[in-house]
C-alpha cells in the first residue's frame, strides 16, 4: 500500500510555467522577471555568466525561495503556495550541486530513500529507520536495482557509497531522484566537477532516461557542451533577467549571448 503522491491524476506530465519572477537579496535583484515554460517532456537547458541568477530561480522553483512576485505553476498547480516536500508530492525532483547521498549506507539503500517521498513510511520515516512493509520494500527495492542496472551502476549497488569516486556518486545522486518516478526533474550543475568522459555519459543517461520515460528536465549547468547537446531549448539569463531563448544552435550564436560569455572579446 502507497499513498503514490499522483494518485488520482492521470500520470500525465504537465508543462511547468515561469511568469515574471522577481527576487532581492538586499539592494543586489537576482530575479528582474524571467519568463519561460518548459514543455511536457522537454529538456530546457538554463545557463548564464556567474551571478546570472539561476540558482535562485532554480530554489524557487524547488521552493527553497519564496520570489516576491511572479507566477509558477506546473499544469493546474501553483508552486508557490507550496512548501518544498509539497513540490516532491506533485511529481518534482532535484539533484543537489553538493552530494546528498549517506556515505556509510549502500548504493541501493541510498537510491531507496528516493522512494520515500512517495511511500507510507515517508522520509522522516526512512531517516529514523523505520522500515517500509514487506511487500512495499519488496518492490522499491526491486525498482532501485532495476534503476541501477539501466544505469550500469548495479555492480556498485552493495557497495557503501562513501567509498566510491565522484562521478559514480554523481549518478547515484541522479538514479536517487528517479525513484521518486519524478515529472519534472531539476539538475543543479550535474556536470560539476566531472571529467569530460564522465559529462558525456551523464548527458546521454539523462538524455535515454527522458526517452523512456517522458519526464521533463531543467538543467542548470555551465558545461556548454553539455547543455547544448541534450537541451530541445536553451533560456539563458543575465542580471536576473532572460535574454534570449530557443533552439540550442541559435542560443549559441545569439550575438547577447555570446557577449555575456565572452564579455565582449569576440
Ligand atoms: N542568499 C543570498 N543572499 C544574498 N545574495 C544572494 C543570495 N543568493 C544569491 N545572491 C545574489 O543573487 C545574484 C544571483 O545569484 P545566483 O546564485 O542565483 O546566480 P547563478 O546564476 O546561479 O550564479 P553561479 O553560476 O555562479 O552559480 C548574485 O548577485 C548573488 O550574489
Amino acid at each position: 500500500m502507497t499513498s503514490v503522491p499522483d494518485a488520482g491524476d492521470d500520470g500525465a506530465v504537465p508543462a511547468l510555467v515561469v511568469e515574471e519572477v522577481r527576487l532581492r537579496f538586499g539592494g543586489v535583484v537576482a530575479l528582474d522577471g524571467p519568463s519561460f515554460t518548459i514543455e511536457p517532456g522537454h529538456i530546457v537547458g538554463l545557463i548564464g555568466p556567474n551571478g546570472a541568477g539561476k540558482t535562485t530561480l532554480f530554489n524557487c522553483i524547488s521552493r527553497l525561495y519564496q520570489p516576491e512576485s511572479g507566477r509558477i505553476a506546473f499544469g493546474d498547480k501553483d508552486l508557490l503556495s507550496l512548501s518544498a516536500d509539497g513540490v516532491a508530492d506533485v511529481g518534482i525532483a532535484r539533484t543537489f550541486q553538493n552530494i546528498g547521498l549517506f556515505p556509510t549506507m549502500s548504493v541501493v539503500d541510498n537510491v531507496l530513500t528516493g522512494a520515500y517521498s512517495r511511500t507510507r513510511t515517508g522520509f522522516l520515516g526512512a531517516a529514523l529507520g523505520l522500515p517500509m512493509t514487506g511487500r512495499e520494500e519488496r518492490r522499491e527495492r526491486d525498482e532501485a536495482w532495476a534503476l541501477l542496472e539501466s544505469m550500469n551502476l548495479a555492480r556498485v549497488g552493495r557497495e557503501p557509497a562513501g567509498t566510491l569516486p565522484y562521478g559514480t556518486l554523481k549518478r547515484i545522486e541522479l538514479a536517487r531522484a528517479l525513484m521518486q518516478r519524478p515529472k519534472l526533474l531539476m539538475l543543479d550543475e550535474p556536470a560539476n566537477g566531472l571529467i569530460h568522459e564522465e559529462v558525456l555519459e551523464l548527458a546521454e543517461t539523462v538524455r535515454q532516461l527522458r526517452d523512456e520515460r517522458g519526464f521533463s528536465v531543467l538543467l542548470v549547468e555551465h558545461h556548454m557542451a553539455m547543455v547544448m547537446s541534450i537541451s530541445d531549448r536553451v533560456v539563458v539569463l543575465n542580471f536576473g533577467q532572460k535574454i534570449t531563448e530557443g533552439l540550442p544552435a541559435d542560443v549559441a550564436a545569439h550575438p547577447e549571448v555570446v557577449e555575456a560569455y565572452l564579455g565582449g572579446a569576440a
